[in-house]
């Protein structure tokens, strides 16, 4: 009995993170489990973006939004397993038995699915041997805006994700060029806006169609860009080449026949803003849960993960409270805040 978990978070993103909080306050034992060797879900992907938009929060980069997210999650001590990925899920009467890709075993009485849009890798450029130079100056990600400064970038993408990181580099950076295959970049208006302002060159119509390294053969020096309106290229020396050509997905878990979820396509549930799916005891939060009125944001994904909770509390015990609690309301939170506020006595004392 001691091995089974009264609910079963698979994935650590956002959502799954703050599951994990939520349920500790809500005294439920909690298990989580990550595929990847770190927690943070896809804001991993964007450590140097700020994020404006979560209520009450100065602006934050996403690493270290991601930082707090984990410290928060750890509050109640929940078992956190990464690097494990949640292959299968079945059920025998009332508990569910989910393996792993490591072959191992959990048991739980129920399951959060908080695994977004499945498993998600950039789409790679499809030029030949362009693999190589993934541990020099092509990146699929900016994980540090430090490497940047002062360089000479090519951007290929026209999503929101290239327009902002050549308006974030732009700065810092000797030029940024974007380099985008359509005729109009597909990225919001209002940041198109930005990045002219900022002195980005946009060039559409355009692919990169050949990386040629230094001497050395370590890393690309010159980057050849085809116009497919004109017919003509053009070779250029850059320090760095960013590509942002989205994500593929993998669909992530399967079901036993008997747990029949109802998909929106191939990866995301249908479900209710209460967080329940249409099989008992398997809920939703975050990314991969879909509803009217769903909001795909990191606010979107705390709303869900209380709903989702509060609903396993009252599926595992009836009488519980059903709705969302406030944390002063919390007993768990007395001695934690007593702690908090010596501290801060003894630094205002100081
Ligand atoms: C480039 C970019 C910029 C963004 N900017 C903003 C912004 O400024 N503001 C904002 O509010 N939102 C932003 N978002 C959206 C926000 O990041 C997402 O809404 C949020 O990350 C969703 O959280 P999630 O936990 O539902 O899913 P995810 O973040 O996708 O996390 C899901 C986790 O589940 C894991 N997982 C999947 N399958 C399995 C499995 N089988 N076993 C174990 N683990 C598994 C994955 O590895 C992943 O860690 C942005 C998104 C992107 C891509």
């Amino acid at each position: 009995m001691q091995n089974i978990y009264d609910v079963t978070i698979i994935g650590g993103g956002p959502a799954g993170l703050y599951s994990a909080f939520y349920s500790g306050l809500r005294g439920l034992k909690t298990k989580l489990i990550e595929s990847q060797q770190e927690l943070g879900g896809k804001v991993l992907l964007y450590p140097e973006k700020l994020i404006w938009d979560v209520g009450g929060h100065p602006p934050v980069l996403g690493g270290q939004f991601v930082k707090q997210l984990i410290e928060q999650a750890k509050t109640f001590e929940p078992t956190i397993l990464t690097n494990t990925k949640v292959d299968f899920i079945e059920r025998h009467d009332d508990l569910f038995i989910i393996r792993t890709s490591k072959g191992e075993q959990h048991h739980s009485k129920t399951i959060l699915l908080a695994i977004g849009g499945g498993i998600i890798s950039p789409q790679k450029l499809t030029l030949e041997g362009a693999e190589k130079y993934e541990m020099t100056n092509l990146h699929y990600t900016v994980q540090s805006y430090q490497r940047f400064v002062d360089k000479e970038i090519i951007i290929s993408g026209g999503g929101n994700a290239a327009i902002d990181w050549a308006v974030e580099l732009s700065p810092i950076a000797k030029n940024v060029t974007v380099v985008y295959r359509s005729e109009q970049l597909s990225a919001h208006e209002a940041t198109i806006e930005e990045a002219i302002k900022a002195g980005v060159q946009i060039e559409c119509n355009t692919t990169i169609t050949k990386l040629t390294a230094n001497t050395e053969k370590t890393a690309i020096q010159f980057v050849t860009c085809e116009n497919s309106q004109t017919q003509q290229s053009y070779t250029r020396q850059i320090d760095e080449v960013i590509v942002s050509h989205g994500y593929n997905r993998e669909s992530s878990v399967e079901f036993d026949e008997a747990i029949a979820l109802s998909k929106k396509d191939d990866y995301y549930f249908e479900g209710k803003a209460t967080g329940e799916t249409v099989h008992p005891g398997i809920f939703a939060a975050g990314d991969i849960l879909t509803f009217e009125g769903k909001v795909n944001l990191l606010i979107g994904t705390f709303q869900d993960a209380a709903n989702a909770v509060n609903s396993i509390k009252t599926y595992l015990e009836p009488s519980a409270y059903r709705y969302g609690m406030v944390s002063s309301h919390n007993d768990l939170f007395k001695e934690k805040n007593r702690s908090i506020i010596e501290k801060q006595l003894v630094k205002a004392s100081k």
